[in-house]
Parts: C-alpha cells; sequence; structure tokens
C-alpha cells in the first residue's frame, strides 16, 4: 500500500484518551461513548446470509460475479492457506496486543505515516474514540517487531511474511475470479501486470463493558480493490446491503476467510461492483481479533472504469486514479470519496455510492 500523510496523533500527551488501555476498563469512558441511532440496529431478517462460497466448486466464478454484484462480500471455503497459518497470526495479534501500552508505543503509528500502532485512522472522522486498536504493516514486519521484541522478534516476522506470501496469491486469485465474472480474462485487459501490492492491517477488540454504546470500527468502506479478512471465531463484523433496511451480521463460518469488495473494485468494474459498507461491533466477553489483508495495485498505476466495461452506453463514471491518490481522497472526504472522483451520475442499473448512507 503506498503511503501518504494522515492526520493520526501518536503524541499521548496530546491526547491521552486515544491510547487507553481499554482491557482494564470497567466503566465505558465519555470519549468512547456514542449516541445509539435509529437506523444502528441490527437486521433481524434470516432469510439473506452472506453467501459462503467454495472456490472448488466449478461455478466459483459466476457465483462470486452475483455476490459481488448483490452484496459487495461474501466468504470463501476452500481457498488453499492452512488452519495453522491463521491460528499463528491470530496468536501473533494477540500476543501484540497484550505488550503494556508503553511497549505498543515504542510501535506507533507515526503522525504522516500509515503503519504500525494506533487507534482506526478513520477516527478523525468522528466525534467519538473507537473500542479497538490497530496494527498496520506496510511490507516487512522487521522494523515493528524489533521496536516491540528487540530480542525475540524472530518468531512474529516469520509469521506474518508466511502470512503475507500466502495472502497475495490468495488475492490475485480472487481478482482474477472476481474480473473472470465481468468477463475480463486476459492481462492486457488491465493496464497493469495484474500483480498487487498490499498492507497487513490487525484489529483488536477488548471485551466491553457497554458494548450497545460503544463501536469497534465505524461504517467504512475499504479504499482496496479487495480485501481478505479473517475474523477469528467471534462475531462482530457487520455489512448493509441495498434493498436491506439494517446492519446485517456476517457470522464467523469454520475455516472461511471474508471478502470485501473495496473501492478501487467499484471504480474498476464501472460501478458493476460496489464496495461495500461495513463496520465491526463489539461484546461484552469476547476479546476479538480480525486481521484484514488489504490488496490494490502497484502504487503508480492508475485505476479507471475497464475499457472493456465501458460503451456510449455506459459511459466511464469514474476518472482515472492512483491507489495513493485515492487514499489521499479518501483521508480528505471519506464515505464521499468515491462520488469526488465520479465523473457523471449514474445511470438506471448503477448502484449509487455510499453518500446517501449514514455513517458512525
Ligand atoms: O474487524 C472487522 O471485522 C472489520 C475490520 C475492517 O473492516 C478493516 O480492517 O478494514
Ligand atoms: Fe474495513
Amino acid at each position: 500500500m503506498p503511503s501518504i500523510k494522515l492526520s493520526s496523533d501518536s503524541n499521548i500527551t496530546s491526547n491521552p484518551h486515544k491510547f487507553l488501555d481499554l482491557y482494564s476498563m470497567t466503566e465505558l469512558p465519555d470519549t468512547h461513548a456514542w449516541t445509539p441511532q435509529p437506523d444502528h440496529h441490527e437486521c433481524k431478517c434470516n432469510d439473506e446470509s452472506v453467501p459462503i462460497i467454495d472456490l472448488n466448486k466449478e461455478n466459483a466464478t459466476e457465483v462470486i460475479g452475483h455476490a459481488c454484484r448483490t452484496w459487495g462480500v461474501f466468504q470463501i471455503i476452500n481457498h488453499n492457506i492452512s488452519q495453522k497459518l491463521v491460528d499463528e497470526v491470530e496468536l501473533a495479534g494477540k500476543r501484540l496486543f497484550s505488550l503494556p501500552m508503553q511497549q505498543k508505543l515504542r510501535a506507533a503509528r507515526p503522525h504522516d505515516g500509515i503503519s504500525g500502532y494506533g487507534v482506526a485512522r478513520i477516527s478523525s472522522f468522528f466525534p467519538k474514540l473507537m473500542w479497538s486498536e490497530g496494527f498496520t504493516i506496510l511490507g516487512s514486519p522487521l522494523q515493528h517487531a524489533l521496536q516491540l521484541w528487540p530480542q525475540d522478534y524472530h518468531k512474529f516476522c516469520d509469521t506474518i511474511e508466511k502470512y503475507q506470501k500466502e495472502m497475495k496469491k490468495l488475492a490475485n486469485r480472487v481478482m482474477w475470479l472476481m474480473l473472470g465474472s465481468l468477463g475480463i480474462t486476459e492481462l492486457e485487459d488491465l493496464n497493469w501486470g495484474g500483480g498487487g501490492c498490499a498492507a497487513l492491517q490487525l484489529n483488536s477488540y477488548p471485551a466491553c463493558p457497554d458494548p450497545d454504546r460503544a463501536m469497534g470500527l465505524a461504517a467504512h468502506t475499504d479504499s482496496t480493490i479487495l480485501t481478505i479478512l479473517q475474523q477469528s471465531n467471534i462475531s462482530g463484523l457487520q455489512v448493509t446491503r441495498e434493498g436491506t433496511v439494517g446492519w446485517i451480521t456476517v457470522p464467523p463460518h469454520p475455516g472461511a476467510l471474508v471478502i470485501h469488495v473495496g473501492d478501487l473494485m467499484h471504480i474498476l468494474s464501472n460501478g458493476l461492483y460496489p464496495s461495500v459498507l461495513h463496520r465491526a461491533v463489539v461484546n461484552r466477553t469476547g476479546h476479538r481479533l480480525s486481521v484484514a489483508y488489504l490488496y490494490g495495485p502497484p502504487s503508480s498505476v492508475k485505476i479507471s472504469p475497464l475499457t472493456k466495461l465501458v460503451d456510449n452506453l455506459h459511459p466511464p463514471l469514474y476518472r482515472p486514479i492512483t491507489w495513493s491518490e485515492y487514499l489521499g481522497t479518501k483521508a480528505k472526504h471519506f464515505d464521499k470519496a468515491l462520488t469526488s472522483v465520479r465523473l457523471c451520475a449514474p445511470r438506471n442499473g448503477f448502484v449509487e455510492d455510499h453518500n446517501s448512507v449514514k455513517v458512525g
């Protein structure tokens, strides 16, 4: 993932609430108490659930296309990522977040940076803080591992590097399945080689004394082509769906990984595959950990609606933009970012951006 300047703050003295030790809190502090909103409720409609797709099935391309058009999110099984590796990464994350705050702050995300330890990067758009902490790894984990465990950094590095390697292969495979479902099968249909860049985002949501008034990670879309999310066995991820009121829980499914359609796939597909609006809620008893592999194009590549999907009846809806430019736009406009790069209003049949959805 390319780096951009963000207005995060790793200076503990300027805002001590940002670095509260959430694990020891017995009450929800006012800084973390969100006003419940009427549109915040969970959808009780059990007849609809996020698709679970078996990558070994012959019709995987077709069902992925359907899931991208109608959900923007799905779970995959038979993805070839071993459960052992998934468990190891979860353990590495737990080990990291259980360090004392002062030690975690040695690897704090710098003021103008993107990697390291800190609160959610989207925090600046919300009046209240989220009940979570995060750790972003761009490229090699070595520098951060040395800051956290000067004598004993190997294990963390080995696990993260192994996971990054496997995730990259899987992300590329899933991207081509998505593209295949749009009729894009040739490398030359993309204006880059197809290989991508990525960041690994570890999220930790401690058990919360007042979960109904707290927010783990507020509503957002990912600024990626696609995201591969591992959400352990504790529920918390919720998504919205066009035509359905309220939030739909994505229940943890043994062995499954969650795929989010991101904003850059929304642009590539000229709005046919809308990025999914999602959030993470917290609970009273369980410490939840999630690991997001945020996959995008190489930093110099300009992403624009795929030529094969554009004609006189379907003009390009978005202007060409690199990943870093888009991250800059997102850091400024947040939920209006897609709209801010749109060239013309969507026609019938195209999905609206998320700017009509109330976030937070
Ligand atoms: O923890 C989750 O379930 C969601 C994480 C997420 O949305 C993210 O890291 O972008
Ligand atoms: Fe996300």
